[in-house]
């Protein structure tokens, strides 16, 4: 049976008219002004709403076990999460141990998403040691349609690389048309002044950001772009936070190193004060890079209005109050991150376009279509056109609601953003052609999800 979407305004991120647009199977089959449509045809009215390509987050976690605890989610509750809030393709971080194999990890990570994701979903696979079993390794994920490494220059004891596994990890990438992402942070001066504070008795969460400060990020952001140069791969640094830092990967960019810039959505909306309410209300907010100064937070929204930032994604972490107590009397032990999976669309909607920001097609564009570009997804993913995946969002921009915890989808008992006004959200939410919700509800088949297999990208 086909499905008719009538009477919506598309918006992509570089055109914007009213057409219908008609879906056979899993595909857009036309476009165009007052379709007829066979009888059976679902028919979906979007009058008064705009109908954008399906949203894609390329920086969530989802099965990660982590600081001595695994994060909350499932691939069932995130996918359902991501969809209520209009992301139909989502990009897991695989982040295998130091000390575990990499296919292992691959395996063990697609094996915990296959048959349990409700939207569609690849991998970043990470690289968390370079050896030669490793690299051989690598080449068969690559050659599973993994087109995309995470190296952290951060996390010493559980993820982290140091500078030969980096600069080899680049050279492979080079090699295999692989973009590497990477978390940007000096480990080694993390680890030193968590220390002093530590020994000053510095113990609260207030102490996360000054033990991670900007310098420390900018000196990460600056180093992995150096490296890039040096090897001539292309790179992709994730959750961005912080003005040195973005002047770190701007500046290597003008010298022509291709190096491509994504921030969370915590970091545009949230600052350091919430991480300073003492107590586990702080706890709730340990992420890293951690939040920052509030003055940050106009040179990120200005950089993404700008198209510097290239992408906006979540690192969607949920880690419940019990689990964020593993640090109380000592801040190196809460679990960072934060959930937002649910939330991404609708608060960078509502706080970028509806507020005043940001330019709808730059909302579409880094929501979606530049990740879709980056990581190897375009045009099947990130656009409205014949012959492309129908994932698509009839999203309501005349909605009126507030986020809360009670009423969320993500499996954990807090939101971050809770209390948080939202000016829109998804009506209606395609996955390949089928309806996966409908007004806030998910009403569709969960174990949807593909892994999406992607080739090569020789920048
Ligand atoms: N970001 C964060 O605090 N937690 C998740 C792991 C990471 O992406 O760094
Ligand atoms: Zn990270
Ligand atoms: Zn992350």
């Amino acid at each position: 049976m086909g499905l008719l979407i009538k009477n919506g305004e598309i918006v992509t991120a570089d055109s914007r008219y009213k057409a219908d647009i008609y879906v056979e199977d899993e595909t857009i089959t036309r476009i165009g002004r007052g379709l007829e449509a066979p009888p059976g045809t679902e028919v979906i009215d979007a009058t008064g709403k705009y109908v954008f390509p399906g949203f894609i987050d390329p920086h969530v976690h989802i099965y990660l076990p982590f600081m001595a605890t695994f994060a909350k989610d499932t691939h069932e509750t995130g996918s359902i999460a991501a969809l209520i809030g209009g992301t139909t393709t989502y990009i897991e971080m695989c982040c295998p141990n130091r000390n575990d194999d990499a296919l292992e990890g691959y395996q063990l990570w697609k094996g915990k998403a296959e048959g349990n994701s409700a939207c569609d979903y690849t991998f970043h696979m990470s690289v968390t040691k370079f050896d030669d079993k490793t690299e051989g390794e690598l080449r068969e994920i690559v050659q599973d349609g993994i087109t995309s490494f995470k190296i952290f220059l951060s996390y010493k004891n559980f993820f982290g690389v140091d500078d030969g596994e980096m600069y080899q990890t680049m050279k492979l990438a080079k090699e295999l048309g692989v973009i590497v992402t990477a978390h940007c942070e000096n480990a080694e001066l993390v680890g030193r002044l968590q220390q002093s504070l530590l020994a000053e008795g510095k113990t609260g969460p207030e102490w996360h950001e000054p033990s991670r400060p900007e310098s420390v990020e900018a000196e990460g952001t600056n180093r992995f772009a150096t490296f890039l140069e040096a090897t001539g791969a292309t790179g992709y640094v994730v959750h961005l936070s912080c003005k040195p830092a973005l002047e770190a990967a701007l500046s290597a960019k003008a010298r022509g190193v291709p190096i491509y810039i994504e921030s969370v959505i915590p970091h545009f909306l949230l600052d350091k004060t919430y991480a300073e309410r003492g107590g586990v209300e702080a706890m709730k907010y340990i992420m890293s890079p951690p939040l920052r100064d509030k003055r940050n937070q106009k040179a990120l929204w200005d950089a993404l209005a700008q198209g510097f930032i290239d992408t906006v994604g979540t690192d969607h972490c949920p880690f419940d109050t019990a689990q964020k107590r593993l640090g109380e009397g000592d801040f190196t032990k809460i679990p960072n991150g934060i959930p937002a999976i649910e939330d991404r669309v609708n608060l960078l909607y509502t706080y970028g376009v509806s507020r005043g920001h940001l330019d709808l097609h730059r909302f579409v564009d880094a929501a979606s279509t530049k990740a879709a570009k980056l990581f190897g997804l375009f045009p099947r993913k990130g656009t409205i056109a014949v012959g492309s995946d129908a994932d698509l969002v009839v999203y309501d921009p005349s909605y009126r609601g507030v986020i809360s915890a009670k009423t969320q989808h993500v499996n954990n008992d807090y939101n971050g953003f809770e209390g948080f006004e939202i000016d829109g959200r998804p009506s209606v939410v395609t996955v390949r052609g089928k309806v996966q919700v409908r007004d806030g509800k998910f009403v569709g088949e969960k174990g949807r999800g593909k892994l999406l297999k992607r080739e090569p990208i020789y920048f």
